[in-house]
């Protein structure tokens, strides 16, 4: 699902500087990354998702290239096949949270906003107990309702990727633990794969691959 080789970015000459020599993530597998803050891990989910572009090397998604598209082109990319949960929400404020859920299919003509779309809605917000807050707009939700609304955009287009930033930062531990078995089930009904980077150790048994970014401090790695 993700074949990444000789990857090099940095943040404007002198900044920050990412180097990842190899990195392969299968279609189903589900891999955590972990490691120290400010040491990329965000970063890396950037330049997958296409939202960053590599100074160097070779990202492919789904063996789509993703640096080669044009914007256009790697936005629909992203709304089509992946599903992102951003560290800190990116939710619009203008719209109600089930908006905000379905926002995909607003900014994505491939996407067709369907009954079928309309009920994933309802099914992943009751399976994120947010089923009564659909209505109503992110500021007036709790920072865990708000995590869990940008969950449930993440998995509405049943992407074959789902890279998670922190999904569960902000949930209490049987929260957490039941977003990670959402994310897993809905991974698994439609054949997807889980890049998840998390700072909850207790949730690492739950991975199949713990990717540590402690290797890529020095510019070295494996
Ligand atoms: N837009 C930016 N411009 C310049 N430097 C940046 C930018 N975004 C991040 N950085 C720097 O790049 C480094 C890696 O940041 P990144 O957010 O990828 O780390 P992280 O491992 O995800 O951290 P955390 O665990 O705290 O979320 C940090 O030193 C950060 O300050």
């Amino acid at each position: 699902m993700i074949q990444i080789e000789n990857l090099t970015f940095e943040y404007g000459a002198g900044g920050f500087r990412l180097r990842i020599p190899e990195f392969a993530l299968g279609y189903r597998d589900r891999v955590a990354i972990v490691g120290p803050s400010g040491s990329g891990k965000t970063t890396l989910l950037n330049l997958i998702a296409g939202l960053l572009t590599a100074d160097t090397g070779r990202i492919a998604v789904a063996g789509t290239e993703v640096s080669a598209l044009s914007d256009a082109a790697r936005r629909r990319f992203r709304a089509a096949q992946i599903g992102f949960v951003f560290q800190d929400f990116a939710l619009l404020d203008y719209l109600s949270a089930r908006q905000n859920i379905l926002y995909p299919y607003r900014i994505t003509p491939a996407l067709t906003l369907d009954d079928a779309a309309r009920d994933r809605t309802e099914t992943l917000a009751a399976a994120c107990g947010i089923a009564d807050k659909l209505e109503r707009h992110p500021s007036a939700l709790s920072q865990g309702e708000q995590q869990r609304v940008a969950i449930c955009r993440a998995l509405v287009t049943q992407p074959k990727l789902i890279l998670s930033d922190e999904a569960t930062g902000n949930l209490d531990p049987e929260s957490k633990a039941r977003i990670l078995d959402l994310l897993f089930a809905q991974a698994s009904e439609v054949g997807a794969a889980v890049l998840a980077v998390t700072h909850d150790h207790e949730l690492l048994p739950r991975f199949e691959r713990v990717l540590d970014f402690a290797q890529f401090r020095e510019g070295t790695a494996t």
